[in-house]
Order: C-alpha cells, then sequence, then structure tokens
C-alpha cells in the first residue's frame, strides 16, 4: 500500500517516515518487548489513521495489489498446494492488513479453503469506503493474545498435536499458543535484517534460524519428509 498511486504521494511520504522510525525500534535488540509495545501500538495506530484518511475503496484493493511489487517467497506454490493437499490446516498471523494480504494470496492462487488469516481487517461503510478497522489492533508483538482471542478456531485443530511454525520476528513465536493438545512445535526463524545484532536471540528461540534467505526451500524439504514427495 505504502507504494500504491491509489495513496497519495503525502500520505505514502508519512508512511515511509513512519516507518524509518519506528521499524528500527521494532528490531532493536536493546529494547525490551515491553518498552516497545507502546511505541508499537502508536505506529499501527498512525498509519492505520492515514489510511482511514485516505477515504480506500474497497473494490480498488485488488488493483492495488495488482499494481504492487507485493510477493510471496519463492517456493511459497508448493508450500500452500502441498498443505492443500494433505489437508493440513494453514494459519497465517499477519500484522500487516488482512484484506490486502488475503488478496496477496488469493492472486497469487493460493488461497485455498485450508488458508485462515489472523490479522487486521478494515472496515468500509456501506458505499464500501474504508471507515476504520475492524476489533483489537494486531502488531508484531501481541499476536499471542489474538491467538489467544481467536482459540473458537482453534478448535479444528485438537486432533492435531503437531506444529510447524514460521516466523521472521521474535513477536511471532506465541503464535500457535492458541493450539489445544500441542505434543510437538518446530519453530523456523526467518533473520532478515540486522543478522548480527540479532542473530543470538534467534538461536535461543528458533529451532532453525535462516539468514537472509527469501525462498521456502527449508520448510518445503521438512514438509515433504513428513509427507511424503506426493
Ligand atoms: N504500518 C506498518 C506496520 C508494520 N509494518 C511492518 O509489517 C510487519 C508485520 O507483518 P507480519 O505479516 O510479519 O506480521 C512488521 O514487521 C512491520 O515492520 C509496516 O511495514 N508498516
Amino acid at each position: 500500500m505504502d507504494n500504491s498511486k491509489l495513496i497519495s504521494s503525502e500520505c505514502r511520504a508519512k508512511l515511509k517516515e513512519l516507518l524509518d522510525t519506528y521499524y528500527p525500534i521494532e528490531i532493536d535488540s536493546s529494547l525490551s518487548v515491553e518498552e516497545k509495545l507502546p511505541l508499537m501500538v502508536e505506529w499501527w495506530t498512525k498509519a492505520h489513521d492515514l489510511l482511514i484518511q485516505q477515504a480506500i475503496k474497497k473494490d480498488h484493493l485488488a488493483v492495488m495489489v495488482n499494481e504492487s511489487d507485493a510477493m510471496l517467497r519463492d517456493g511459497f506454490q508448493l508450500f500452500f498446494d502441498h498443505l492443500h493437499k494433505h489437508n493440513v490446516p494453514l494459519l497465517i498471523f499477519s500484522a500487516g492488513v488482512g484484506d490486502i494480504l488475503e488478496e496477496v494470496i488469493r492472486q497469487a492462487g493460493v488461497f485455498h479453503p485450508n488458508v485462515k488469516v489472523f490479522s487486521n481487517y478494515m472496515d468500509f461503510d456501506e458505499s464500501g469506503v474504508l471507515r476504520a478497522f475492524k476489533g483489537e489492533l494486531i502488531h508484531v508483538y501481541n499476536k499471542r493474545e489474538g491467538a489467544m482471542l481467536n482459540t473458537g478456531h482453534f478448535q479444528e485443530l485438537r486432533a492435531r498435536p503437531n506444529v510447524l511454525l514460521l516466523g521472521d520476528s521474535l513477536g511471532d513465536l506465541n503464535m500457535a499458543d492458541g493450539v489445544q493438545d500441542m505434543q510437538n512445535i518446530l519453530k523456523i526463524g526467518f533473520l532478515n535484517d540486522k543478522v548480527e545484532e540479532r542473530k543470538q536471540a534467534y538461536l535461543d528461540s528458533y529451532d532453525i534460524v535462516l539468514v537472509k534467505d527469501e525462498t521456502m526451500e527449508v520448510p518445503n524439504a521438512i514438509l515433504l519428509y513428513l509427507t511424503g514427495t506426493e
């Protein structure tokens, strides 16, 4: 959205300013999560307010995504298709905008029925213009709360004791806390930025850490190993 021509250049500049201010805080390993929390809420609230001021039309979202350079990681097709084929639920927790994320997945042709997205969803008025965001704000450090609030959606997972968790921030580590009766969890962390500063914290928290890996090669290899190559 930050790059869309459907957003005014003034708004894009302000969103970029917010990113430049708050992203370094998000990934600053010298700050505690408690110190970051109010600032993350501040970032998301300001960004959502800016988007609301743009009076974005629901009908324009598909074009916005189509014209954007948003992309899924290399190997996404196998990942999504294989999970679908084997009836494995795929739950996505994103602190981004759910409507946009769903559209990206839809346009990539992999929004299969086993995919469920938990995110910040837009609320449109009767003429289809963005007027607010629905429900509790999901930012990068409160995904656990989002997961716990949505335990109803996890009921179908009761007979599924094994979880493969993929995250790119330390805030992603608790995304599976809503899964009851979990017996095994394998956590894969994608470390994309500020590698040297954050490597130890990722190694301490994730089972596998992938450094600047823009592909799904490792998760796909694990999936194929677990389910067979068919
Ligand atoms: N206004 C914002 C707010 C957040 N971000 C970035 O999005 C990332 C969260 O997305 P996930 O799908 O990984 O939950 C987060 O790391 C922020 O850096 C943004 O770009 N603009």
